[in-house]
């Protein structure tokens, strides 16, 4: 199967050293470790966004294209023009600028799918910042590309928030298509990606199936919890 990104050997000075992976169609990959171990780093040096040494495969589509194969859900959440929230979800169309003018209604599917449709017309600065964070990902969804990479989607959601888009996630990967997300909540992250990538100190150090890789040891050493799994659900402890 061919791969929907390809990293080889990407450092970037102090922040990441040789990192190497690769994210298939039917993956939803999670990209966990400590603050500061890397994770945006990474995902910004596999856009292209901050410079890096080796290799990423999505900067061999030019950059007027790059929007149909790769999505990108900033960690950064302001927005400050006075736009609708339907407007901003229908922004993630102009990766397909000759789509044949569905473009709205691309849209506004994704905003029903995520029971966003109450929020439509109102503007997007006068938002909460967890409903905010919703409707970024919405707009990242509606680019309709194969690959997202978001970082912290889950962040500032509430818990069923948060959950709604783990599960989000998980089934655009059974559609066939895939997502590479850092997040902090480790049980959320076991119960729902189908593969998780552990960084520490810029260096990844597992990758793998949750269980296989959620070893008693690696949480401890990583990330100095326990994390213990009690049938689909996971419990963190100090
Ligand atoms: N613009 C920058 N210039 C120099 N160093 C940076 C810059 N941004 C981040 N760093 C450093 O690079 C390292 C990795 O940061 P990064 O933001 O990738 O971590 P992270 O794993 O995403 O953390 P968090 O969980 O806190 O979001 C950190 O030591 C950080 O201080």
């Amino acid at each position: 199967m061919k791969s929907l990104l390809s990293i080889e050997n990407m450092s970037v000075p102090g922040r990441i050293s040789n990192a190497s992976l690769q994210i298939f169609p039917g993956e939803f990959v999670g990209l966990i470790g400590p603050n500061g171990a890397g994770k945006t780093t990474l995902l910004r040096a596999a856009m292209g966004m901050i410079p890096a040494s080796g290799t990423s495969s999505l900067l061999a589509h030019k950059i007027n294209v790059r929007p149909r194969h790769v999505a990108y859900l900033a960690q950064e959440r302001e927005v400050v023009w006075p736009i609708s929230v339907r407007e901003v979800v229908a922004l993630g169309r102009r990766a397909h600028p000759d789509s044949g003018g569905d473009d709205q209604a691309r849209a506004d599917a994704i905003l029903q799918r995520m029971a966003l449709d109450d929020f439509a017309t109102r503007q997007i600065p006068d938002l909460s910042g967890g409903e905010r964070a919703r409707v970024l990902l919405a707009r990242a969804l509606a680019q309709g590309a194969p690959l997202l990479l978001a970082d912290e989607p889950c962040a500032a959601l509430d818990p069923i928030q948060s959950i709604r888009t783990a599960k989000l996630l998980h089934a655009e990967a059974g559609n066939g298509r895939a997502a590479l997300a850092t997040l902090h909540d480790l049980p959320l992250a076991a119960r729902w990606c189908t593969r998780l990538l552990v960084i520490e100190r810029g260096v990844i150090v597992a990758d793998g199936a949750p269980d296989q890789i959620l070893t008693p040891e690696l949480c401890r050493r990583v990330f100095d919890i326990s994390l213990t799994r009690h049938g689909q659900s996971w419990l963190l402890e100090e």
